[in-house]
């Protein structure tokens, strides 16, 4: 395709990715839809480019006012994935000397905030947390995440599967925390291999592993996972089941509930009972209270940690959706939780690094609901012999309390969990 027209197209599509009306993974496969005329190098910079914008908005903002053209065309310029020549022969002489100027800008005299790229409501939160690592943060947020695969135990071990891509052209690693995981560079077609077609391997990020781990789910028993939309940790659940027993996967979305369905047959898992629930306090849910050895409440979030992956939502979320999201996490929990018998394990967990989303729901829980004790997620961790469990965890006396995964420390998205265990009765 013409420099000038993939320009083009890339400037069409930043601009409809800016209206931020639809997550900006949704408008990508859409306008690839649409648009059928692309190629799959063309595809890349086209996704790569908007990904860049998204990432680097702040400064993008700063740097566009002084250049000629669209605004999302002069966004595009600066975020263009692909060479330089390549992209110079799509421009004009006014854009090539605003480009070199723009290349020319030092970061050392821009403001935090270009250099940052995040909202100013995020930034504090932050700060307050990491200290230091804050702009270790930032550069890790700068990054696309890696590919990370879950082996189906069920039928496969690490090993095979690893020396199975190798062959397959695709190197992989074992991940550094999670027993079921393998780390791939790069983004190689995984849904053309044979591993995949036959539910050896899923995609999943090491963190979400950790929490389906965390779980502990064993033969035979009786388990929920409460948010479990396209269930990513519930095919991990199921085959830590070894298949037996019953996982109820619950959701309000019957849609993402869907997306289970061809997974759940890949894994040859049958132990799984896929149901859409009106709302945390339907009927089914009152019918199983007391009677489940372990619930997940994978609750919906912010997503704040998965930022490598989906740059827009630091600009889709904001102080406010935050807020009227911890209202919901906490009475999903609350509801969640009186499913469990005594002497069940409870977890609750968030994909997002904000405090107000992950401990203070977690210790309000706590405060309302003396029978339900907290548990050392790291000892917990450690005991399933994850290597340098304490080393993922935070809060309490001892640091170990919660789990507590940053892009930055441990290459996973960031992560929160909290364990309890329901009293005994009597
Ligand atoms: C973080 S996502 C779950 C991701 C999923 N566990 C996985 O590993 O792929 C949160 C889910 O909570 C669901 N949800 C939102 N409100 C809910 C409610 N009141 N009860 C149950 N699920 C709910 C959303 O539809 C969404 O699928």
């Amino acid at each position: 395709m013409h420099p000038k027209a993939l320009l083009e197209a890339t400037a069409d599509l930043v601009g409809l990715v800016l209206k931020f009306d639809h997550p900006a993974d949704a408008v990508v496969s859409r306008f690839f839809r649409e648009h059928r005329e692309f190629g799959p190098r063309e595809r890349a910079t086209l996704a790569e480019t908007v990904y860049t914008v998204l990432r680097k908005k702040n400064l993008f903002d700063h740097l566009s006012p002084s250049g000629s053209g669209s605004k999302e065309r002069r966004m595009a310029i600066l975020g263009f994935h692909g060479p330089r020549d390549f992209l110079k022969s799509a421009l004009n002489d006014t854009e090539k000397r605003w480009l070199d100027n723009c290349d020319a800008v030092d970061e050392a005299d821009l403001l935090e905030r270009h250099r940052h790229n995040l909202p100013e409501w995020l930034v504090n939160p932050l700060k307050a947390q990491l200290g230091d690592g804050f702009w270790p943060l930032v550069q890790s947020l700068q990054q696309p995440a890696p590919l990370d695969l879950r082996v189906n135990m069920l039928n496969d071990k690490r090993a095979d599967v690893q020396k199975e891509l190798k062959l397959a052209g695709i190197p992989a690693k074992p991940t550094p925390f999670s027993p079921w995981g393998l780390r791939i560079d790069g983004k190689p077609a995984i849904n053309k291999v044979d591993a995949f077609a036959r539910g050896a391997v899923e995609v999943q990020d090491e963190g979400s592993q950790l929490l389906a781990l965390l779980l502990d789910a064993h033969r035979g028993e009786m388990v929920v996972d409460f948010c479990a939309g396209a269930g990513g940790k519930t095919l991990a659940i199921g085959a830590s089941m070894r298949n037996t027993g019953r996982l109820y996967a619950f959701d309000v979305s019957a849609h993402r509930l869907d997306a289970l369905k061809p997974r759940l047959a890949r894994s040859k898992l049958s132990n799984v009972h896929p149901a859409a629930i009106a709302h945390e306090r339907d009927d089914r849910i009152k019918r199983l209270a007391g009677k489940i050895d372990r619930v997940l409440v994978d609750a919906p979030c912010s997503g704040l940690g998965t930022l490598r992956r989906n740059p827009d939502l630091k600009w889709r979320q904001s102080a406010k959706s935050v807020a009227e999201l911890t209202a919901k996490q906490t009475a999903i929990l609350q509801s969640a939780a009186r499913l469990l018998k005594p002497g069940g394990r409870l977890i609750y967990a968030t994909c997002s690094v904000l405090p107000e989303e992950n401990e203070a729901i977690a210790e309000a829980f706590s405060v309302v609901n003396p029978d339900y004790v907290v548990q050392e997620a790291g000892e917990l961790l450690t005991s399933l012999k994850v290597e340098n469990a304490a080393s993922l965890c935070a809060g309490g006396d001892s640091g170990l309390r919660y789990l507590r995964l940053w892009p930055h420390l441990h290459a996973t998205d960031g992560f929160f969990a909290a364990v309890w265990a329901r009293k005994q009765l009597g």
